[in-house]
């Protein structure tokens, strides 16, 4: 699953510990093939587990402005960082990362990628439908977050870190054995809208409570 990676303007909000393994397991549902569940209870406004990216993308008109590696947006004024190949990078670390892919990404013809999102920019908001964030940067490759099944009335929600790094984040006290799910489109659209959007730009016709109740 690709999420448009967006930066926050209040990233302190992800701050929080997590203490032993993380409280989830993949497992399967009963009608949206897997999905991940709690296995014990969940505080409101616990932080479940983080994630990082398995690849990122920077959009091609940021390639000076955000780190390739890790879609850090360089902030203004910063000295530290390097080029190589035309793009932004905000370490060493972030360089060496990215050595695997770089050349292969610079030869890709991202232009239809990059309109496909640009018309689903909306839908694409995934994670952003409670906090203020500034433009898109770039989009990015889960492992574990990619497991999450929508629903238009979520009990988890991601906050974006300065980076592609991830936190999830219950926006609910959650019992044990429930399905953590998120919301991948704006929950203030209608029922309608929201259908269509995920038919159309998921490729799903979403079956959680909220829709099937028509609400
Ligand atoms: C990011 S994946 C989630 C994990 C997926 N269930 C799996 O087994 O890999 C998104 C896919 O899960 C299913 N899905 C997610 N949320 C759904 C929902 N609310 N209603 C129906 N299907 C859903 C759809 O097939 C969708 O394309």
């Amino acid at each position: 699953m690709f999420l448009r990676r967006r930066l926050l303007s209040t990233a302190s909000a992800a701050a929080g510990a997590i203490r032993g393994p993380p409280p989830i397991r993949v497992a399967l549902t009963e009608s949206s093939s897997r999905g991940v569940f709690a296995t014990r209870p969940v505080a409101s406004g616990e932080h479940l587990h983080s994630a990082e990216p398995l690849l990122a993308h920077p959009s091609p008109s940021l390639h000076h402005e955000v780190c390739y590696s890790c879609l850090r947006r360089k902030a203004a004024g910063e000295e530290r960082g390097s080029s190589g190949g035309g793009c932004y990078f905000c370490s060493d670390a972030c360089k060496e990362h990215a050595k695997g892919f770089h050349d292969v990404g610079l030869s890709v013809d991202w232009s239809l990628f990059d309109d496909h999102c640009s018309s689903y920019e909306d839908l694409l908001s995934a994670a952003a439908a409670s906090v203020s964030c500034d433009a898109s940067v770039g989009n990015a490759l889960y492992m574990l977050p990619s497991f999450y099944n929508h629903d238009c009335d979520p009990n988890t929600h991601i906050v974006w870190l300065e980076n592609a790094n991830m936190k999830l984040k219950a926006l609910r006290d959650i019992e044990e054995g429930e399905e953590l799910r998120i919301c991948y489109i704006d929950t203030s659209m209608d029922v309608h809208a929201r259908q269509k959007i995920l038919a159309d730009g998921f490729g799903f016709e979403c079956r959680c409570l909220r829709c099937l109740s028509g609400d």
